[in-house]
């Protein structure tokens, strides 16, 4: 064992690495949790023993994961009197996988969010959030099914790089002042009392987003790709975004994909016949097609034809509000799980899309689905598939079983309701 101030790291697992920008994995990864506040110990106690159970099951005792914790949130500060300790994020640098539960965003303070300030550290720019329906899982669609879409969120960018000024604060009319005398701005409705946000989108930020996207949907052989943005209104930023897109997708994966940029080019010059055409050869051929949609037509969208959409690449606001709306559709946020990844370094913080839900700390009562599909995509990342597959269908099974937590059983006839880790056990009875 080593033991760092606070950090107790076994001696019996070896370190993940990169090598030519791919993941080594040791058959005993060493890999730090952070347990999370408010039901993130209930979750994070069954996540961790269904990870166990499933690994041990798939590869018999030859590999196994090492896990040490690190701190982060109430239990660090309670600890160390920090939020978000460095000696935590070194480690998560040093050992490049990490998996978490969810972190209380302090009140007042510097720390925007803990969450945030974890992927701009380690400049984790894709959240990827797979969306899809377990069946038997209550939803409030008719077809839940049609629901499958894997969502790049942008994680590094956007209003949620936190760069902003409150109502009646010196810097807040200095920006003011700034934009009204220097910048000729007049659109300030009411400039002494308007607090200032600012929402920086790059050309860099939107290509990494984007070829992440498509060399997903390449990979896992998807049909399209959407990039969603409110460009009609925000056209610097989110029709850049869309612009942007187009424009990587044309020029690194032209014998891969089809534009709607390279559709409406066609239709200019030869007319619409001719651009359906090129689009119909082009998905004959497997190509992927690349388009977009505008942010709130998308969300009705996604209710009315989801059908229609696949993986989606969209921008850091716009990603929250769709992840949580299509985990509603799919049965909820309790099974949404999520992944923080910098494909190019490796590094990646796996979590649930939720959040600590504070009213059910301690109860040993919530779903504990979504950080148990984090890790599991945390296995895939490992290329432990055959644990992963694992997990998922004894997840499917406890849901034909109806044996499930409150917010399934709340919604489903004739459930049995059990606790969260008699949920986990459950899972641990089901694998196979
Ligand atoms: N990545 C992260 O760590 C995130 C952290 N947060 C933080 O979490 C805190 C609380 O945020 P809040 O807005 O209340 O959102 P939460 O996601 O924590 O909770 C909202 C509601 O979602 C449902 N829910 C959440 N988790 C589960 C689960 N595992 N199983 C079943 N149902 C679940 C519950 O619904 P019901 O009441 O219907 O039972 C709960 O009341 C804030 O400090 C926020 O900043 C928020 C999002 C992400
Ligand atoms: O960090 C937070 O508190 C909220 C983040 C969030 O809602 C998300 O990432 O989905
Ligand atoms: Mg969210």
């Amino acid at each position: 064992m080593t033991k760092t101030s606070h950090v107790t790291i076994p001696s019996t697992g070896e370190k993940i690495t990169i090598q030519d920008g791919k993941l080594q994995v040791p058959n005993q990864p060493l890999i730090p949790f952070i347990e999370g506040d408010g039901i993130g110990p209930d979750i994070w106690a069954a996540a961790k023993r269904v990870l166990d159970a499933a690994v041990e099951k798939a590869y018999a005792g030859e590999k196994k994961i090492a896990w040490f914790e690190v701190f982060a949130g109430e239990k660090a500060y309670n600890q160390q009197g920090e939020w978000l300790p460095n000696e935590t994020l070194e480690l998560i640098r040093e050992y490049l996988v990490a998996i978490k539960g969810p972190l209380t965003t302090p009140i007042g303070g510097g720390i925007r969010s803990l969450n945030v300030a974890l992927r701009q550290e380690l400049d984790l720019y894709v959240c990827l959030r797979p969306v899809r329906h377990f069946a038997g899982v209550p939803s409030p669609v008719k077809r839940p099914e049609d629901v499958d879409m894997v969502i790049f969120r942008e994680n590094s960018e956007d209003i949620y790089a936190g760069i902003e000024w409150e109502s009646g604060s010196v810097e807040a009319q200095k920006v003011i002042q700034f934009f009204q005398n220097e910048m000729g701005v007049k659109k300030i409705r009411f400039p002494d009392t308007s607090g200032i946000g600012v929402k920086p989108v790059s050309r860099e930020g939107t290509e990494r987003l984007v070829r992440s996207a498509i060399d997903y949907a390449l990979e896992h052989k998807r049909k399209s790709v959407t990039l969603v943005h409110k460009g009609n209104i925000m056209k610097f930023t989110e029709g850049s975004f869309k612009n942007w897109g187009y424009e990587v997708a044309d020029r690194e994966y032209a014998d891969q994909v089809f534009t709607w940029a390279e559709f409406d080019r066609i239709k200019a010059e030869k007319g619409t016949e001719a651009a359906n055409q090129a689009q119909n050869e082009a998905v004959a051929a497997g190509k992927i097609i690349v388009k977009d949609v505008i942010a709130d037509a998308f969300l009705q969208q996604i209710l009315t034809r989801p059908a229609e959409y696949d993986v989606i690449a969209t921008l850091n606001l716009n990603g929250d509000y769709i992840s949580d709306a299509l985990a509603a559709q799919v049965g909820g946020i309790g099974i949404a799980p999520g992944a923080n990844i910098n494909y190019l370094t490796g590094h990646a913080i796996f979590e649930a899309t939720h959040g600590t839900a504070p009213k059910y700390a301690g109860l040993d009562k919530v779903n504990p689905g979504s950080v148990i599909l984090s890790g599991v995509l945390m296995l895939e990342y490992l290329g432990w598939q055959e644990a992963a597959d694992r997990i998922y269908a004894a997840l499917e099974k406890a849901i034909s079983q109806k044996v499930v937590t409150y917010d399934f059983a709340r919604l489903m006839e004739g459930a049995k309701e059990v606790k969260c880790s008699a949920f986990a056990n459950q899972l641990i009875h089901n694998l196979e």
